[in-house]
């Protein structure tokens, strides 16, 4: 599947062409990717545990090699030119790595030096404060809490000025409210011209967050959209009314509008959008009544992500 833009006057930050990951186990951890990521965008790569997230931004990062297919990072080639590359590149893991003896400050100066750049103690600054950690900067890691130690790795991560941003599951095990105060991080990172690419598998986060959310399950990226459409599609609901008696075949009344009859003949089911003013619920029982369709129990379902992986692998 390609995921190029539908915009082609900007050039990609990101461009992944026909990356696939076989381990040397023989797992296939993704396949045929192509991806491109614009400048400035919030990026949610979407996806259940094992769909192959993390590997494909290990790959972007040039941390995990390719088995086919290439990737540049601002026009430079991960491979060929890895240090340009990794340069533009900021990656924040999953796990919270750091010296816990170490202080904030003297941490974040260290990631800075390892890309070999002059010392810029107005950006960390600027850094630190952007993230409420200015106070901290004395603090040993150690003594902070575990949101604290999360907005460390994110400033060490920035350390070096990257202009694209990963964040790799950057809400697992946390709070509400932290995360929440990690969404509104995110958004002020990226008007301060960061593009950030963020993994997760929750379906709030990438809704919350994402300019455009890219689905990938089990090593294939099944779809690649706009949030607002994809929430359009996650949107949409089901009412399911339950018969008294089974029933052969819908009235042709019935049959024209999104209304569908269970196939063991006990359920009718109507899909509506939850985002229309006009569910055409109303609607619907009244013309049930007139045709003389008696129902026993209703009950409305959201469709869920899980519906949409579903649909979009049985499509394929
Ligand atoms: N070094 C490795 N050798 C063999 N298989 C691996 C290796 N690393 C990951 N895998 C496998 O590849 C698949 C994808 O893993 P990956 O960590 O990329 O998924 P993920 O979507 O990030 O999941 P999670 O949210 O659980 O981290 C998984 O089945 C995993 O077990």
């Amino acid at each position: 599947m390609t995921n190029r833009s539908a915009s082609p006057a900007q050039t990609p930050i990101i461009s992944v062409a026909g990356v696939s990951k076989t381990y040397a186990s023989g797992h296939v951890a993704l396949k045929q990717i192509d991806l491109d990521i614009q400048p400035g965008e919030i990026f949610a790569l979407l996806g259940p545990n094992g769909a192959g997230k993390t590997t494909l931004i290990g790959i972007i990062c040039g941390i995990v090699k390719t088995s086919t297919g290439s990737i540049t990072a601002d026009g430079f080639d991960i491979e060929r030119d890895y240090r340009a590359a990794r340069a533009r590149i900021g990656l924040v893991p999953q796990e919270l790595a750091t010296d816990a003896f170490e202080k904030v400050w003297d941490t974040v100066s260290f990631s800075r030096g390892l890309f070999g750049l002059p010392a810029n103690p107005a950006y960390l600054e600027k850094v630190l404060r952007d993230l409420s950690l200015w106070d901290k900067r004395k603090s040993r890691i150690i003594t902070l809490s575990g949101g604290m130690k999360r907005r460390v790795m994110i400033a060490k991560a920035l350390s070096h000025e990257p202009r694209i941003l990963f964040l790799d599951e950057p809400t697992a095990g946390v709070d509400v409210e932290l995360r929440r105060d990690m969404w509104a991080m995110v958004r002020q990172l990226r008007q301060s011209g960061v593009t950030i690419i963020l993994t997760t598998h929750y379906i709030e986060e990438a809704e919350q967050m994402a300019d455009r959310i890219g689905v990938i399950n089990r090593g294939e990226l099944i779809l690649v959209e706009d949030k607002a459409k994809l929430m359009d599609k996650l949107g949409k609901k089901e009412l399911s009314l339950q018969l008294p008696s089974p029933i052969d075949a819908l009235p042709s009344a019935l049959s024209e509008q999104s209304v569908a009859l269970s196939d063991d003949g006990r359920r009718i089911v109507y899909t509506f959008d939850t985002h229309s003013e006009n569910t055409g619920i109303p609607a619907l029982l009244r013309q049930l009544d007139e045709l003389g369709i008696d129902y026993t129990d209703l009950q409305t379902r959201q469709s869920s992500l899980e519906d949409i992986f579903v649909s979009l692998v049985t499509e394929r």
